[in-house]
């Protein structure tokens, strides 16, 4: 049995290559594309929204039954047509290359699956069941996707701002990593929530040392 370890990989202007044209295909495109993958995709036929991505130059598409070689300079190749010999006969071709690929009918043939995922800006929540339940996977982003909603997003913003400005404030290691704790807390992140950007840096470093020294900041 396959083990996997998780990670969160740059894909910014690298090249991919999904093979297939299908509902599968056009969601680890989109997928890809969120992420500013540079796709191309090679396939006989084509989905409304992959046809649409392509007339509007947001990918590359190869009107054509696939080939080994159409893997050479992928960064990430996934094999997600409906024949399981061609997806293994891509997978071939890119392992033969090294070259990391996801085979959409039979996960363990591949070096790596897709976990369902939610997005909120810079923060990326994914669920994996290690291909036992895809369904289970996506129900289980769903829920995080309730618990975690849209405002998520602007709180990792200024979280993300707070950690920066601690960083070249506070030169004290212990001291930083008390504070970059405490920014994360509770108190800390019902503050963050409700900063409407009013507040400077320093004001917010302000309030993070009085809550890292067991100061409620709003209430004295
Ligand atoms: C191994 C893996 C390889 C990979 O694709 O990476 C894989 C493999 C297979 N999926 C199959 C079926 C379904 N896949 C989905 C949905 C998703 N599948 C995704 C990932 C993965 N699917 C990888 C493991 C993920 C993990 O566990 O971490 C998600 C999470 C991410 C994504 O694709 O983007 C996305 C949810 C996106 C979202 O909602 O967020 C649904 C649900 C639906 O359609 O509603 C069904 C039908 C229900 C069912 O079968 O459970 C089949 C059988 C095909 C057949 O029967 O012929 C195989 C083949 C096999 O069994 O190996
Ligand atoms: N991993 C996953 O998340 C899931 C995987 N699957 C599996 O993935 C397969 C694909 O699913 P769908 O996208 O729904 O199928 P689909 O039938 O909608 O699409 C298959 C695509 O493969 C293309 N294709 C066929 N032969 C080709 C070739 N030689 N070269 C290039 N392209 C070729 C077809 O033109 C079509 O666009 C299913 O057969 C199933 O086994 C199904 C559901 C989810």
């Amino acid at each position: 049995m396959a083990q996997w370890y998780p990670l969160l990989l740059r894909m910014d202007g690298r090249p991919c290559l999904v093979v297939g044209g299908g509902e599968v295909a056009e969601r680890k495109t989109e997928g890809l594309l969120d992420a500013g993958a540079s796709v191309t995709i090679v396939s006989p036929a084509a989905t409304p929204r992959l046809s649409e991505w392509a007339a509007t130059g947001r990918l590359r598409w190869l009107v054509r039954q696939a080939a080994g070689t159409d893997v050479e300079g992928a960064t990430l190749v996934f094999a997600a047509t409906d024949d399981p010999d061609v997806n293994r006969a891509i997978a071939d071709a890119a392992r033969e290359r090294g070259i990391p690929v996801n085979v959409a009918d039979d996960g363990e043939a591949g070096d790596f699956l897709v976990p369902a995922t939610v997005r909120r800006g810079e923060l990326i929540l994914a669920a994996s069941a290690s291909g036992a339940g895809p369904a289970f996977a996506s129900r289980i982003a769903r829920e995080l996707a309730t618990s975690y909603g849209p405002d998520y997003a602007s709180l990792v913003d200024t979280l993300k701002e707070i950690r920066q400005f601690v960083k070249t404030q506070v030169i004290d290691a212990t001291e930083r990593r008390k504070l970059l704790r405490a920014a994360s807390g509770d108190e800390a992140i019902a503050i963050w929530r409700k900063h409407n950007g009013e507040m400077g840096l320093p004001q917010l470093l302000e309030i993070l040392r009085q809550i890292a020294n067991g100061h409620n900041a709003e209430t004295e």
